[in-house]
């Protein structure tokens, strides 16, 4: 006979939001979640100012030697600290082609 446990074994909780040990898992997730999306908010202010001002001095929208030393810097941050390189290049990646698409829109308003 199973165990008493008032529905909390691993089989009949997993699925749902009572088990404790995963309800403090995703306590946990969520506080970096809004971490990252913070941070990410303090970095489009940024480089919300970097597009206004590369469009007020004619400047190009992208700077591809800039990227990629970012690029080799964070595979490197990456790498030392467990995260998978190629992952960390392709987030910066979609990160900077939004920031780039920005500084175009900011271009062309002038
Ligand atoms: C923010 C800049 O503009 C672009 C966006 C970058 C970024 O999001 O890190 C880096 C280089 C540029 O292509 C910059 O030139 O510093």
């Amino acid at each position: 006979m199973p165990p008493s446990d008032g529905g909390r074994s691993p089989h009949s909780s997993v699925a749902g939001t009572s088990d404790e040990v995963l309800g403090a898992y995703r306590r946990s997730i969520d506080n970096i979640d809004a971490a990252i999306i913070h941070m990410l908010a303090e970095r489009f202010r940024i480089t919300q100012a970097v597009g206004e001002y590369k469009a007020t001095h004619e400047l190009p929208p992208a700077d591809p030697s800039r990227e990629e030393r970012q690029v080799a810097r964070l595979r490197a941050l990456a790498t030392e600290s467990g995260l998978d390189p190629e992952f960390s290049e392709k987030f910066l990646r979609f990160v900077i082609d939004e920031v780039i698409h920005h500084h175009v829109r900011a271009a062309e308003r002038g």
